[in-house]
């Protein structure tokens, strides 16, 4: 049997040692108090002591909050595959996101997430595979374009390219129209700032002092990200109230047409708006970080860009990329996995104790916050040969592909696992195979990293593009 190139054993000199990607270095000793409020002002990841990455569990006590951190496998399932309801998702995510999507399908819980879900779920049709691939497609080469158009002789900052492809391809699917180039500008800078003001509005609030203000801002940020599609939908819904069917259907059509089974009822206006929120944000922010962190990991390793340009060469024939190639990708689909895995863009996952329950040795009483952490679990040296180091080839070892059945959460799991997940990973493919179809990558510099809301690079992914 011939040998499949992209399954070749690792050339020892091209992988040894594995690059290790920058990560924040741990603290020796757990932070004190006012330690973790100045470093979690900016970034939660960089509150994390080196004991933090291979603990079971941990407890951490903020004067307005007892949070528990489970990081054993056993407890991180038992957390998230939550059937009785123990677990339900915790009003500090309701408290950072609330401006922007109001109490949409991601914050809600209980019985009103299940009405939610059901008024939803047909919309989701819109984000079949297939259907999605040429909307993908235009926005991919669309995303070359400006790249093409751009002064190549320096470092070209990804971080705002891989928001606007991302946010083109969901507003795309929601509207059936291009984002702009000053919408995606806006959208980049306001979620940017969102993030910074919510995030110290929340900390604050843990620890019992006034928000100063950053509650405001955060909300104006939300106000001018609402503002980018609050007008569309009052268009569209104001065309259908005098009769006028938008053709061909798209996913907005199908909010619009989604009832309540119950009760008949469709969304009123804003709660219209909170879903298509929910589904834009969660649906553009999350991809776009992963997209650039993908190409900075490939930037770093020239020889995952050859692997991936003779994977599609082979796939496709030398052909323009076509949904069924899709399938054979899957050395792309595996550096994918592994930039979700060393930068989850969701890095922590809050759920709240309805109850009096007992973990371990600890008595969790109801009200405290219990958290899963895919950036922890993801580099825990007990479920993953060198954690920090980045190898796409590990989900193709027996020991691999088992870690990532059970340590791989990226998409969270259980009932509130990640509707989207197949839709991020096609368009993930899609463009990568768009940009390293056309460029060669080189780093400029190594990126920081800041976990708030999401996590993201800081300061842009700066690297150089040479045409092929
Ligand atoms: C790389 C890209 C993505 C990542 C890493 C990601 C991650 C996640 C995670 C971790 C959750 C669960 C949160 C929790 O348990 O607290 C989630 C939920 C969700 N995601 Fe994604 N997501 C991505 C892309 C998308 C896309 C493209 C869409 C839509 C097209 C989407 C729509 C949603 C929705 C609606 C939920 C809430 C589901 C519910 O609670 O019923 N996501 N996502």
């Amino acid at each position: 049997m011939s040998e499949c190139p992209w399954h070749a054993p690792r050339d020892a000199a091209q992988q040894t040692p594995p690059f290790e990607p920058p990560w924040p270095r741990p603290h020796d000793r757990k932070p004190g108090l006012w330690a973790r409020f100045r470093l979690g002002w900016h970034s939660w990841v960089h509150t994390l002591c080196a004991r933090a990455y291979g603990m079971k569990m941990g407890e951490t006590r903020l004067p307005r909050l007892a949070m528990f951190m489970v990081n054993e496998l056993p407890l991180v399932h038992r957390v998230l595959d939550d059937a009785e309801g123990d677990f339900p998702k915790h009003w500090l995510l309701d408290d950072l996101l609330r401006p922007l999507i109001g109490q949409g399908v991601f914050v809600a819980n209980g019985a009103e997430w299940q009405r939610q879900r059901a008024m939803i779920n047909p919309a989701f049709v819109h984000t079949n595979m297939a259907r999605a691939f040429p909307v993908m497609m235009a926005a991919a080469q669309d995303l070359v374009a400006r790249l093409k158009a751009m002064d190549l002789s320096r470092p070209v900052d990804v971080d705002p390219l891989m928001t606007h492809v991302a946010a083109d391809v969901i507003f795309r699917t929601l509207f059936s129209r291009a984002l702009t180039g000053a919408e995606a500008m806006v959208i980049h800078r306001a979620f940017t700032a969102y993030q910074a003001h919510a995030q110290r509005a929340t900390t604050l609030g843990l620890y019992g002092l006034p928000r100063m203000g950053f509650g405001a801002l955060a909300r104006r940020q939300a106000a001018r990200i609402r503002g980018v599609f609050a007008p569309i939908i009052a268009a569209r819904m104001a065309a259908r109230a005098q009769g006028v069917a938008h053709v061909p259907p798209d996913l907005l059509d199908s909010l619009l047409a989604a009832r309540d089974p119950k009760t008949g009822q469709g969304f009123d206006e804003s709660t219209l708006i909170d879903q298509v929120a929910v589904l834009f944000l969660a649906g553009h922010e999350t991809t776009a970080s992963a997209l650039a962190w993908s190409l900075y990991l490939l930037a770093e390793v020239p020889v995952w860009q050859d692997r991936l340009r003779d994977e599609m060469a082979q796939v496709t024939g030398g052909a323009s990329l076509a949904h069924g190639h899709l399938r054979g990708m899957e050395a792309m689909r595996n550096v994918f996995r592994e930039s979700l895995r060393l930068y989850p863009p969701v890095s922590f996952l809050p759920r709240v104790a309805t109850h009096a329950i007992a973990i371990r040795d600890k008595a969790i009483v109801p009200g405290d916050m219990i958290v899963a952490a895919p950036w922890l679990v993801h580099r825990n040296p007990q479920h993953w040969a060198l954690p920090h180091a980045f190898d796409p080839d590990r989900f193709t070892t027996p020991q691999g592909i088992e870690s990532a059945r059970q340590a791989w959460i990226p998409f969270g799991r259980g009932p509130r696992v990640c509707v989207g997940a197949g839709f991020a990973t096609q368009e993930a493919q899609v463009v990568l195979a768009a940009v390293l179809r056309t460029f060669r990558l080189e780093a400029a510099r190594p990126p920081d990293l800041v976990s708030r809301l999401t996590l993201r690079p800081r300061g842009g992914v700066w690297l150089r593009f040479a045409p092929l």
